[in-house]
C-alpha cells in the first residue's frame, strides 16, 4: 500500500495535467496562394542547421539536408543557410563544399522540372521520376558527390586529389593544425558562393568553458547570422531533418505576415515527422500525442512548445518579450549593407563565435536559446511563452520535414534518458512551471508544461505495476479486491478505459496499422518507464549533487544494413550489453515466473479469487515482454539479447523474489 499510493498520485497528477491539452483544440489550414503577389515583401530567411559528430551524423546526410532547404521556393537572394558543426570536422566541411557545388546544378534542375522532392537522396530513391538525359546527368553528379563524401569519411581526412585550389587547402589545413580537436578549436567561417549562400561555422570551443550543447551552437549562429544577413525569420533544423516541401517557408509566412498575429508571434512549429519508420513503429518514434494531438491542444492556448527542429522563429523573439524594447537595437540597427565577404564582417563574426563572447552577458538566460537544460527546445519555448510570446502549430498535409528514426532500442533509451534529465532540469528549476509558469502562463497552459516536464515520474507507477502485483502474486499476497467484489470491476474499467482513450484519441485515425502502432506505443511507455526514466532521474539527482556532469549523447543516424532489415521486419534491436536492458529483462522474468505460478495453482484447482487481478496484470506483462523472451532464447542474429544481460537479470529477478518471500514471511 505504501508504494501503491504514491504511484496513484503520480498517475492522477499526470492524468489531470494531460486534460489541459484537450480544452482548446485547434486545426489550421494554410493558403499560401494568397501570398503569390507579395514575393517582394518576403522577409529574409536564415536557416540554422546543427550537426555535432561526423561519425554519428553522416556528412552525406547533412549535405542532403542542406540541399533540401537550399532549393526552397523562396527568393534566392533572401535565403541564407548557416551550418553549425560542433564536431569541428573537415569531413562535414568537405560535404558542405560538395553540397554547395552540386546545389548550383540541383536548384535549376528542380525548378525546371517541377521537382517537389528536393532532398536528392529521397528523390533518387523514390523511383518517382522520368528517365531522360538531363536526369541521367544530374543523377551521376549526385552519385559522384556522395561517393566522394563517403570516401573522405572512410579515410577520416580530405584526400589531396579532392582539393582544387589554395583557398580550400588553407581551409582544410586549419583542421589538421596543432591543437585542433573537436572539443578545442578555433571558429572557422566560410562565406558561400554567389548563387548559394551557405555558411559553415564550427564555433570556438574550449575544454575549460561550458559550451551549452545545441543551445550554445544556435546562439552563435544567431549572432553570426545577425551580422552577416540578419534575416528577420529564422528556421532551426537538425541535420537529419530534411525539407520535404519547398513551399514550407511560405506556409510559415501565412502567419508571420498576418498583421493581427505578428506583434506577439514568436514561432511557427511544424510537427516532427519521420521517414522510414516501420509499419508497426516498434520504438514508437511517431510520438502521436507529443508531436500531433498535444500541440493542437496547446495551439488554442499560448501555442505549441518548441520541438527543436522544423521551427520558424521571429528573430526579434530572442531579444526580450513582445512589449520590451531593450534589445531592439541589436536587430534593427544592424542593417547589413556591406558585402558578406567584407573583412570587417568576417572579423566581427569570428569574435561573436569565440568562447568568451557570452561571459557576463544575458545570452542563454534572457537572450537567445536558453541554457540550463538538455532539452533546450522545451526550455526555450517555455521561456518565450512566459515572456508573453505566442506560437502557432502548422501541420500541413504533406509533411514539411522528415527526420531519421533511431534504429536500435539502446539508441532510443539513451535519447529518452537524456530527455528525462533535461525535463527534470526544467521541472525543478527556479523557473519551474509549477511556480514561475503558473504565475506567467495561467493555470491551463502551465499545466501543459507541468505535464511535459514531469514526464519522467511516469516511471514510478510503471515500475510499481510492473513488479508489485507480480511479486505479491508469487508470494501469495492479494493486494487488489477479489474478482467477486464489484470494486474489481472498477479497476478493470479504469485499466481498459485509459487504454481505449489513448487508442481513440491518438491512433484510431491512423490509416495503416493503427492497432499495431498503438500496441508498440504502449509497450514503449512501459520500456521507457522501467529504464530511461528511472536512470534519468538518478542521473539528474547525481548531477544536482555534483557527482556527474551531463553529456549530450548525440543520437546515431548511421544506417547499418542488417539493423535496417531487422527494423523493417519489426524485430526489436538489443545487441549491445546495455545496463538499460537489465531492468527490462529482470521485470520480464518476474512477470513470467508470476504467470507460471498462477497457472500452476489454477491447474491444481487452488482458489485464487483474491489474486485474479494480479494474474491479469502479470499476463499483460508477459504478452508485452514476448519480444524480450524471444531475444533471450530464440534469436541468433546480432540484435539478440546479450547473454551477459540475461544472466545478470535472472540473478536479480531471483534476488527480488527471495527478498519478497522474506518480507512476506516477516509480515
Ligand atoms: O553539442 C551538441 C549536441 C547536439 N547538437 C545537435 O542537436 C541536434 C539534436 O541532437 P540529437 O542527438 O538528434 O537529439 P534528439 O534527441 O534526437 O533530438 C531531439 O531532442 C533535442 C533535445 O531536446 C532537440 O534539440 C532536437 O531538435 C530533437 O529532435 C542534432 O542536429 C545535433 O547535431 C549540437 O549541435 N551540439
Ligand atoms: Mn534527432
Amino acid at each position: 500500500m505504501a508504494l501503491i499510493t504514491p504511484s496513484k498520485s503520480c498517475i492522477n497528477l499526470l492524468w489531470f495535467t494531460s486534460q489541459s491539452f484537450r480544452t482548446r483544440h485547434i486545426a489550421r489550414e494554410q493558403f499560401p496562394k494568397m501570398l503569390e503577389n507579395f514575393e517582394d515583401h518576403f522577409p529574409a530567411l536564415d536557416v540554422f542547421i546543427c550537426t555535432a559528430d561526423p561519425y554519428r551524423e553522416p556528412p552525406g546526410n547533412v549535405a542532403n539536408t542542406v540541399l533540401s532547404v537550399l532549393t526552397y521556393d523562396y527568393p534566392t537572394e533572401k535565403l541564407s543557410i548557416y551550418v553549425s558543426d560542433d564536431g569541428g570536422s573537415e569531413l562535414t566541411m568537405f560535404a558542405l563544399a560538395e553540397a554547395a557545388r552540386f546545389g548550383v546544378h540541383w536548384l535549376p534542375f528542380c525548378r525546371e522540372n517541377g521537382v517537389v522532392e528536393r532532398c536528392p537522396d529521397a528523390y533518387f530513391s523514390s523511383d518517382n521520376y522520368a528517365e531522360n538525359s538531363q536526369l541521367h546527368k544530374i543523377k551521376l553528379m549526385y552519385e559522384n558527390m556522395i561517393t566522394r563524401i563517403n570516401n573522405v569519411v572512410e579515410r577520416g581526412k580530405v584526400n589531396e586529389e579532392y582539393i582544387s585550389n589554395e583557398d580550400e587547402q588553407e581551409a582544410y589545413s586549419k583542421y589538421s593544425s596543432d591543437g585542433f580537436t573537436p572539443h578545442h578549436h578555433p571558429s572557422t567561417i566560410q562565406a558561400g558562393s554567389d548563387s548559394v549562400r551557405l555558411f559553415m561555422r564550427p564555433r570556438q570551443k574550449s575544454n575549460t568553458s561550458p559550451h551549452h550543447f545545441k543551445a550554445g551552437a544556435l546562439n552563435v549562429l544567431l549572432r553570426v547570422s545577425g551580422i552577416m544577413t540578419n534575416g528577420p525569420i529564422i528556421l532551426t533544423l537538425d541535420c537529419d531533418m530534411y525539407s520535404n516541401d519547398p513551399s514550407t517557408p511560405k506556409l510559415a509566412l501565412c502567419y508571420f505576415l498576418d498583421q493581427s498575429l505578428w506583434p506577439n508571434l514568436a514561432f511557427v512549429q511544424t510537427p516532427q515527422r519521420f521517414h522510414g519508420h516501420n509499419w508497426a513503429d516498434i520504438y514508437a518514434s511517431e510520438f502521436k500525442a507529443l508531436a500531433h494531438a498535444n500541440p493542437m491542444g496547446m495551439d488554442g492556448l499560448c501555442g505549441p512548445n518548441y520541438m527543436g527542429t522544423g521551427c520558424f522563429f521571429k528573430r526579434r523573439a530572442f531579444f526580450g518579450g513582445p512589449s520590451s524594447f531593450e534589445q531592439q537595437g541589436m536587430i534593427q540597427d544592424l542593417v547589413v549593407n556591406k558585402p558578406i565577404e567584407a573583412q570587417t564582417i568576417l572579423e566581427q563574426a569570428h569574435q561573436m563565435a569565440s568562447v568568451n563572447y557570452e561571459n557576463q552577458t544575458n545570452w542563454g538566460f534572457k537572450m537567445g536559446f536558453r541554457y540550463g537544460s538538455l532539452v533546450e527546445d522545451i526550455y526555450t519555448g517555455y521561456q518565450l511563452h512566459c515572456e508573453g510570446w505566442k506560437s502557432i502549430f502548422c501541420n500541413p498535409k504533406r509533411p514539411a520535414f522528415l527526420g531519421h528514426v533511431p534504429l536500435s532500442l539502446n539508441e532510443v533509451l539513451i535519447q529518452m534518458k537524456r530527455w528525462a534529465v533535461g525535463l527534470l532540469e526544467v521541472a525543478l528549476s527556479k523557473n519551474s512551471p509549477i511556480t514561475f509558469g503558473m504565475g506567467h502562463l495561467g493555470p491551463i497552459m502551465a499545466q501543459c508544461y507541468i505535464h511535459y516536464t514531469f514526464w519522467p515520474i511516469h516511471s514510478l507507477p510503471i515500475t510499481i505495476y510492473a513488479l508489485l502485483p507480480q511479486l505479491t502474486l508469487l508470494s501469495g499476497v492479494p493486494i487488489f479486491p477479489k474478482i467477486s467484489s464489484p470494486w474489481s470491476l472498477l479497476h478493470i474499467f479504469l485499466f481498459l478505459g485509459a487504454y481505449m482513450q489513448d487508442y481513440c484519441l491518438n491512433f484510431a485515425s491512423t490509416s495503416q496499422g493503427s492497432l499495431r502502432r498503438w500496441w508498440s506505443d504502449q509497450r514503449m511507455w512501459i520500456i521507457r518507464g522501467l529504464s530511461s526514466f528511472p536512470v534519468g532521474i538518478i542521473e539528474y539527482l547525481m548531477k544536482r549533487m555534483g557527482i556527474v556532469t551531463q553529456k549530450f549523447n548525440v543520437t546515431s543516424k548511421v544506417v547499418d544494413h542488417d539493423q535496417v532489415t531487422r527494423y523493417n521486419r519489426g524485430i526489436i534491436e538489443f545487441g549491445v550489453a546495455s545496463p538499460m536492458f537489465v531492468p527490462l529483462v529482470t521485470t520480464s522474468m518476474i512477470n513470467l515466473m508470476a504467470l507460471v505460478k498462477a497457472l500452476v495453482s489454477y491447474y491444481k484447482g487452488e482458489n485464487f479469487d483474491g489474486l485474479f487481478l494480479n494474474t491479469l496484470i502479470a499476463c499483460f506483462g508477459v504478452v508485452n515482454c514476448l519480444p524480450i523472451y524471444e531475444a533471450m532464447v530464440l534469436r541468433v542474429d546480432k540484435g539478440r539479447m546479450p547473454t551477459k544481460i540475461t544472466i545478470i537479470s535472472t540473478f536479480l529477478a531471483l534476488c527480488l523474489y527471495i527478498i519478497c518471500l522474506f518480507l512476506v514471511g516477516h509480515m
